[in-house]
């Protein structure tokens, strides 16, 4: 499946804006008490600024030209408290709705953050990294930022502008159609250049993800860097996704700020027409001084609104362009599903593979038809050169991939139909590079591991000396509470090696794979490990891949796997030969 992000579908893109609309409305209905008070809010202040405007012109015309002083001071009076509850209507709303963009933005990255736990392994292989965390921290505060700064603003001033044209309209039909045809004008400007905006900003956003995956990957890699002095290298490349980012940035600031400088030049001729019109109906007779005040009012009560808009429409584009990119990881599904459990020719082997094909991602075939057995509490060795598969067979085994046709059998069951929980507690897996996370021996041991999570670190060293392990708990100078790092140099490759390896015997699985797992580790270390795995229980099944031969002279068959192909290689000179033809012998 295309998990890549940056190359969906035209129709993965389209399903994308009809549902991304459904679930922003879903993850804000929680909000819709606030929502509905902020509204209320706005339309208080909004009611509020345009009465003013016809009160003015009522005491100009009734009570400034007939002298009427206490009337003015009434008025007075009134306007000034109008415009205190305005202010704080204004600032309820602002406060309430600053609220519901925080909390919006909490739930929108744990909703993000969920839907990447739930993703196969392949989703990760397609995206970089830190294009990831540009989505998850950057996109989801352009959302914010909008949700929280204007989105009732953009409520209020289209309320304001709405209740503004019926003032305008009903006070004088003709002047009102002269006074709001310009805006219609600046609706088809704005239909029309849009979606070029959002495009604008949906490539500068791209190429911010482009310059955090550029950051991400020379931090991961910077010991490389420096060893080969790179330097250079990937200052160039970070110059150019910058670069990239500078030229999008002018390119959306370019189409955002085209609003603006519009809207003001629309709004100015619509002030000219009020005007002159105006004017020549006074002097003709149909209109009042104090009514043209009002006006002149209404119609800035309804351009000064749509100048705002000018600008709150860019943050909705930015706020459109940036949920498109988060939805396009929250519509995304795993494609490793748990299937209904259907008749399939059970077997009686723990694990099976049965007419097995796999390619990664549509690409060229890596294993073609294998057929293998592994029965309970054996010892099973795949061998064979780089690149020949091994590593795909075990992922297959562990189902960080399904087989893109064929079966793979676990307890005589399709392995599709075991939940998550149930597959990883029945097989243990120690890749090739162990990752450690931050924290404690303790906790990277513990980690997954649900049967010993409440244990005390006695409890958990008496565990640990039931299973043989004290051994390597005691290589760390504080045993189980020596701090770890994530991508640390703190401890060796091998030490790390020896946490994964703890930390899947513990689970005791019926199934243990390990990938290489002792590839770091000195001899007499590996010794001690192969002691550790053969007292595991009777009923374990090992998997062993490995490029040293010493460490499966124990193995009970021995599987040569290459181009795609695994082939039984009966005894370990047997499977040396193989190896040192590189291809299969009969
Ligand atoms: N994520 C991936 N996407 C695409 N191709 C892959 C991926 N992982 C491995 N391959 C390809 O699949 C083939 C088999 O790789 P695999 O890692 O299974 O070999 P291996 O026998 O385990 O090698 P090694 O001994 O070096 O670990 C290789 O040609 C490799 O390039």
């Amino acid at each position: 499946m295309n998990y890549n992000l940056n190359e969906l579908s035209p129709q993965q893109e389209k399903q994308s804006t009809y549902k991304a609309l459904k679930r922003l409305l879903k993850l804000i209905s929680a909000e819709r008490k606030n929502l509905w008070l902020a509204l209320i809010a706005i339309l208080v202040n909004s009611g509020l600024l345009l009465l003013g405007p016809l009160l003015f012109g009522h005491t100009i015309d009734a009570y400034i030209r007939t002298k009427q002083y206490q009337g003015v001071l009434m008025s007075g009076g009134i306007l000034l408290c109008m415009y205190l509850v305005a202010m704080v209507t204004g600032y309820t709303q602002t406060k309430l709705m600053g609220g519901v963009g925080q909390r919006m933005l909490y739930t929108l990255r744990n909703a993000i953050f969920n839907k990447l736990q739930e993703l196969p392994v392949s989703f990760f292989s397609q995206n970089k990294a830190g294009d990831l965390i540009s989505r998850v921290n950057n996109d989801t505060d352009k959302l914010n930022q909008f949700f929280s700064q204007s989105l009732m603003q953009f409520i209020g001033s289209i309320v304001t502008m709405i209740g503004a044209g019926i003032f305008l309209l009903s006070i004088h039909i003709d002047l009102g159609a002269a006074t709001l045809a310009p805006a219609v004008l600046i609706v088809l400007f704005t239909t029309v250049l849009s979606p070029w905006v959002k495009r604008k900003n949906a490539k500068n956003l791209k190429s911010v993800g482009g310059m955090s995956a550029e950051i991400q990957e020379s931090l991961n890699n910077f010991k490389v860097i420096i060893a080969f002095n790179r330097r250079d290298y990937f200052r160039k490349r970070f110059d150019e996704a910058n670069k990239e980012n500078y030229k999008t940035a002018i390119g959306a600031g370019l189409a955002n700020n085209i609003f603006v400088p519009v809207y003001g030049l629309f709004s100015s001729v619509a002030q000219l027409i009020v005007l002159l019109y105006g004017i020549h109906l006074i002097s003709i007779g149909h209109f009042s001084i104090g009514l043209l005040v009002s006006y002149i009012a209404y119609s800035t009560n309804f351009y000064n609104p749509l100048r705002q808009l000018a600008a709150l429409w860019t943050s909705f584009q930015v706020a459109m362009a940036s949920w498109d990119r988060i939805s396009q990881i929250l519509l995304l599904e795993t494609d490793l599903k748990q299937i209904e459990s259907k008749e399939v020719p059970s077997s009686d082997a723990l694990l099976e593979f049965k007419n097995v094909h796999f390619s990664y991602d549509a690409g060229k075939e890596i294993l073609h038809n294998i057929n293998l057995k592994f029965e309970k509490g054996k010892t099973y060795a795949l061998i064979g050169p780089t690149g020949g598969g091994k590593t795909t067979t075990a992922s297959l085994i562990a189902r960080l991939y399904d087989a893109t046709s064929g079966t793979v059998l676990l307890n005589g069951k399709d392995i599709r139909t075991f939940s998550a929980e149930e597959r990883t507690r029945k097989i243990g897996f120690i890749l090739q590079e162990p990752f450690l996370f931050t924290g404690t021996v303790k906790d990277n041991i513990l980690y997954g591991n649900s049967q010993y999570k409440e244990v005390s670190d006695e409890e958990l060293e008496k565990i640990i000396e039931d299973a043989n392990l004290n051994a390597l708990l005691a290589i760390f100078d504080e045993g189980l509470n020596t701090q770890v790092t994530s991508g640390s140099d703190s401890i060796s490759l091998g030490q790390k090696q020896l946490i994964a390896f703890m930390r899947a015997v513990l689970r005791n699985p019926d199934l243990l794979i390990l990938d290489e797992a002792t590839a770091n580790i000195d001899t007499i270390t590996e010794q001690l490990l192969s002691t550790i795995l053969n007292k595991l229980s009777k009923e374990t099944t090992l998997v062993i891949i490995a490029h040293r031969l010493n460490t499966i002279e124990n193995a009970d068959e021995i599987y040569f796997v290459n181009e795609g192909e695994v082939q039984q290689a009966g005894t370990l000179q047997h499977a040396l030969d193989m190896l040192l033809k590189g291809k299969r012998v009969s």
